[in-house]
């Protein structure tokens, strides 16, 4: 007899699929409205909220082992999501994430067991220099996903735009809201244009163990 997973028929789902085409083409995927408007209301407000208790700090430049602060380098806030102690907006989010990265490891095998997802807000001024999202003594960043809480009417003038480092050239993402970018984080070089308006976003990374 078969097991009650092997019983359960496959549902193939379209947008993971295009964003699997986009991965295996190109090696990153841009999704303009992963998250409805109210998801992004919510997630904006828990992020705000977090804020004014002030639990953001400085973001630092590697891990653990190698936490020092540059803001040469990078100049956004943060604050770590614990998955284990999250609000209702939250639990939409990682709801969306993890159905996403189920659907990757059952058909891409991908071997992601871990992951870790921190809100950021870029200061007026502020940016991220051209980097790669992995860390010297550490590989396991498999994929990396950001997620956009600005203002409904965010405008390019407003910077902070996403820019992707492709053979071909570089490909210009603006951060609005709801929109999802997903790459290869060993692979694609990208920067955090300077921001004229404070920026709001969740980043995280798939991971392997
Ligand atoms: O916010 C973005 O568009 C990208 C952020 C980023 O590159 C990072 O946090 O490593
Ligand atoms: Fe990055």
């Amino acid at each position: 007899m078969n097991s009650l997973f092997e019983a359960i028929p496959f549902a193939e789902n379209a947008l993971y699929e295009n964003i699997i085409a986009d991965l295996t083409t190109k090696k990153y995927s841009v999704i303009d409205d992963f998250f409805t408007a109210d998801e992004v209301m919510a997630l904006r407000a828990s992020l705000l909220h977090k804020y004014e208790e002030d639990n953001f700090k400085k973001s630092a430049i590697g891990n653990r082992t190698n936490e020092i602060i540059k803001a040469k380098v990078r100049g956004d806030i943060i604050l770590w999501i614990d998955e284990q102690n999250i609000n209702n907006a939250e639990a939409l989010f990682f709801q969306k994430i993890n159905d996403l990265k189920d659907y990757l490891n059952r058909t891409c095998f991908l071997g992601i067991n871990q992951k870790e997802f921190h809100y950021a807000i870029y200061p007026k001024g502020t940016f991220y220099k051209r980097h790669l999202d992995m860390f010297q003594n550490d590989d396991r960043r498999k994929l990396s996903i950001v997620c956009y809480l600005n203002e409904e009417n965010w405008k390019p003038e407003n910077g902070g735009e996403l820019t992707l480092y492709l053979e071909q050239g570089e490909e210009i993402i603006y951060p609005f809201p709801g929109k999802v970018v997903i790459f290869e984080s060993q692979v694609l070089e990208h920067e955090v244009k300077p921001v004229n308006t404070p920026r709001l976003s969740i980043t995280g990374w798939l991971k392997t163990r």
